[in-house]
């Protein structure tokens, strides 16, 4: 299958990703995804590296094998470099750079109020970063709902928020839209509620029921720059009966 392919360059073979030798027994969990557990491991050259180990998964593999290609070809300063990988029969795992600096959620959900939370400008900058950076593997959907959590995720005190996780919602955020009502964007500043509503019509627009409807990646960059008219008001993101056609250039 050529599974070692990528870690022989990196002067590694996946069977040290699969006995553990890589991750010293998988004994330092880094955290839980949805598709599998992390784990801190070193390279023979001393280099740190994440391997994510799996769920379960079936299928013959080809699918996963895409995957690894796709993520192989992506050199972006803002995307996590793919090391290698490791497929032996349903057991398959995946090894990235380190990253030294704890996930976006840390920062997003921290329950401290005064520390580690992120200005409304530095959201912005990640996001636009984060857009940059997948231009080319045009997951608009799952970049909507990452955006949901960059927005929702931030402390709604606001009046207009009684439950800070309706914020959660994109049908009660697009309603408020439409209506011209507050989104209880928590800000003090004027220019900080002007990026809170783009990221939200942003994050409308990429999560629209029909694909078809939905932003390209190259939109959605030039929207987080504010250049140009881009910030129009999307379609309900939920109304399934008529596809949307995306205004892109
Ligand atoms: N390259 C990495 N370097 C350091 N820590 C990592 C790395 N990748 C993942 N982690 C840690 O492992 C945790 C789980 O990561 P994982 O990529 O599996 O899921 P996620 O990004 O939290 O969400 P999802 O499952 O939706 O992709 C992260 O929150 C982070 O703490």
């Amino acid at each position: 299958m050529g599974s070692s392919a990528m870690l022989a360059e990196a002067g590694e073979s996946a069977a040290g990703v699969e006995d553990g030798e890589i991750t010293n027994k998988f004994k330092d969990k880094l955290g839980k995804g949805h598709y599998g557990i992390v784990f801190r491991g070193k390279l023979s050259n001393e280099v740190f590296v994440a391997v994510k180990v799996l769920n379960d998964s079936t299928g013959n593999g080809d699918e996963f094998i895409n995957e690894v290609g796709t993520m192989a070809r992506i050199h972006h300063v803002n995307v996590v470099c793919l090391v290698g990988f490791c497929a032996d029969g349903t057991r398959r795992a995946l090894v990235y750079e380190f990253l030294p600096n704890h996930s976006l959620e840390k920062f997003i959900f921290s329950n401290n109020q005064n520390s580690n939370i992120l200005s409304w400008e530095k959201l912005q900058d990640i996001a636009l970063g984060i857009a940059k950076g997948i231009i080319c593997i045009k997951d608009i959907y799952s970049f909507g709902m990452m955006l949901l959590e960059i927005v929702g995720g931030r402390k709604n005190t606001g009046d207009t928020v009684q439950n800070t996780s309706q914020a959660y919602f994109p049908e009660w955020v697009y309603n408020r839209l439409c209506q011209g009502e507050e989104l209880g964007i928590k800000a003090e500043e004027e220019e900080h509620g002007r990026i809170g509503k783009r990221l939200t019509v942003v994050r409308l627009w990429c999560i629209q029921w029909y694909p078809m409807g939905r932003h390209s990646m190259k939109t959605v960059v030039q929207m987080l720059e504010g250049k140009g008219d881009t910030l129009s008001m999307p379609p309900n993101p939920f109304d399934s009966t008529k596809p949307a056609r995306a205004l892109d250039n």
